[in-house]
């Protein structure tokens, strides 16, 4: 699987140990950033793999930050992803079986390492179950689709001024 992972200074010793993990699991892995601790901007990081995740290019993201929520919410911006924090093992799965969640958001600031390691195991091996799930993403992908299209239309009805 390829996957993209990325994290702001406080998710930044966090990414090391998911990226030593993935690399033991075999994944191809490429580490959008930061490459020091120093402070940073988590929508800068975020971004680099939603937008890669949203045409394609990688398989699934993960994202670091002291919660977790501010990297949901900018990948969240990004047609096609579908980002979860995740905070146990629980939610890890739910977040695939029930969402097709494409991005995994991690707290670097809440989170044990070993709870961690057994998060990243489950969000790459367990499968989307599909049925009633598949009718509830296929709304919000609708969504998207809806706001890609007024956004062109609106664009398409500019005068030059
Ligand atoms: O986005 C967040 C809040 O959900 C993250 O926890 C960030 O890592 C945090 O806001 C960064 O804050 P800092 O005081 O600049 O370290």
């Amino acid at each position: 699987m390829k996957i993209g992972i990325a994290s702001d200074h406080r998710g930044y010793a966090l990414k090391g140990r998911i990226i030593a993990l993935l690399r033991n699991l075999e994944q191809e892995t490429y580490d959008f950033g930061p490459d020091t601790p120093e402070s940073v901007d988590y929508p800068d990081f975020g971004s680099t793999v939603a937008s890669a995740v949203s045409r394609g290019e990688l398989d699934r993201g993960i994202l670091i930050c002291g919660t977790g929520m501010g990297m949901a919410i900018v990948a969240n911006k990004f047609d096609g992803v579908l980002a979860a924090p995740c905070h146990d093992d629980i939610t890890a799965e739910m977040a695939r079986m029930h969402n097709d969640a494409n991005v995994l958001c991690l707290s670097s600031d809440l989170l044990g390492d070993r709870l961690v390691n057994r998060m990243v195991e489950i969000f790459l091996k367990t499968d989307f179950e599909g049925g009633r799930h598949a009718r509830r993403i296929a709304k919000i992908r609708q969504y998207e689709a809806d706001a890609r299209s007024t956004a062109e239309s609106r664009s398409a009805e500019a005068q030059e001024v």
